[in-house]
C-alpha cells in the first residue's frame, strides 16, 4: 500500500502560520500546567480569567471548520497538526514525537506532565492509553497496514510518573486479512515496562475501495 495525502497549502505563509500556532500551542501547554499547579490568591485568579476570556475571543476571530488534518509537510513526510496526540498545532498533544526504526517499528521519547495526573503523582491510565492508541496505531501504518483501532488491550504493571523521561515502542507482529495485530509499551529509561498494550488494527473496507487514505 502507498499512502496519497494531499500536500500542505503551497504557500510560505502557511508554514509560518503553522510555526506561529505551534508557538501558541506550547504557550497553552505551558498555561495548562501553571493553572493545575497556580496557588495565587482568588482575586489574580479571576483577573487571569477575564484576560484568558478577552485572547479566546481574539481567537475566535476567525475560525476553521476543523483542526489541521493529514497534510505532506514541505519536506514530504506526512504530519498531521491537529492530532489530539502528535499535533504540534493542537495545545491538548504532548505532542507526541514518533520516530520510524530502520526495522520499520516506532519509538518515542516522552515526558507527561503534571496536567495528566490521575490518582496522586501518577498519570492517568486513560491518558497512557491514549498515547499507546495512537503509537500503535503508527506501528501498524509503518510497517504498511494503516487501520483504525478495533481493539486496546491494556495492563498497568507501574505507576506512570510525570515529569520523568520515558520511552515508548511498539511493533507490528501479524496480519491476517484486514486485520493487524501490534503490541507495544511505555517503560523507564532502564527498560522496565510500566504499561503494556496489544491492539487489534482493522483497515477499513472503504479505505481498500477506494485506494485511500492508504
Ligand atoms: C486514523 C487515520 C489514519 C490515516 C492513515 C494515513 C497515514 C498514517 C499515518 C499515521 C498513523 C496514525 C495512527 C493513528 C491511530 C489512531 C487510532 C484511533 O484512535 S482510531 C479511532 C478509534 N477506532 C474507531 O473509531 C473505529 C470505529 N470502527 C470502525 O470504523 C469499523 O468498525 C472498523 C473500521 C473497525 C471495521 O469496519 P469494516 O467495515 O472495515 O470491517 P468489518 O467488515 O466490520 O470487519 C472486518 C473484520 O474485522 C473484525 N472486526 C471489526 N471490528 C472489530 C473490533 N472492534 N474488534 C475486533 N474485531 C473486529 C470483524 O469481525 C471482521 O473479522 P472477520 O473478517 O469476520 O474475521
Amino acid at each position: 500500500m502507498t499512502i496519497e495525502l494531499a500536500p500542505a497549502e503551497d504557500e510560505e505563509d502557511a508554514e509560518a502560520k503553522l510555526a506561529a500556532l505551534s508557538a501558541l500551542s506550547g504557550q497553552v501547554r505551558d498555561l495548562v500546567d501553571a493553572v493545575v499547579l497556580t496557588d495565587v490568591a482568588e482575586s489574580e485568579i479571576t483577573a487571569v480569567t477575564a484576560e484568558l476570556a478577552a485572547l479566546t475571543d481574539r481567537l475566535h476571530a476567525l475560525r476553521r471548520a476543523t483542526p489541521r488534518s493529514f497534510e505532506l509537510g514541505p519536506d514530504g513526510v506526512p504530519r498531521h497538526a491537529g492530532n489530539a496526540v502528535t499535533g504540534s498545532a493542537n495545545p491538548h498533544a504532548l505532542p507526541l514525537v514518533i520516530e520510524t526504526t530502520p526495522e520499520r517499528t516506532v519509538r518515542a521519547e516522552l515526558s507527561f506532565r503534571p496536567t495528566h495526573e490521575g490518582p496522586p503523582g501518577t498519570v492517568h491510565g486513560g491518558v497512557s492509553a491514549m498515547i499507546l492508541d495512537h503509537l500503535l496505531g503508527q506501528a501498524v501504518a509503518v510497517a504498511g497496514f494503516p487501520g483504525m483501532t478495533g481493539t486496546l488491550t491494556i495492563r498497568y504493571r507501574g505507576r506512570v510518573p510525570y515529569g520523568e523521561p520515558l520511552l515508548a515502542t511498539a511493533e507490528h507482529t501479524r496480519s491476517e486479512g484486514r486485520k493487524n495485530w501490534v503490541d507495544g509499551r511505555i517503560a523507564l529509561p532502564g527498560g522496565t515496562v510500566l504499561v503494556e498494550a496489544t491492539g487489534l488494527f482493522i483497515t477499513p473496507s472503504a479505505w481498500i475501495e477506494q485506494q485511500r487514505p492508504v
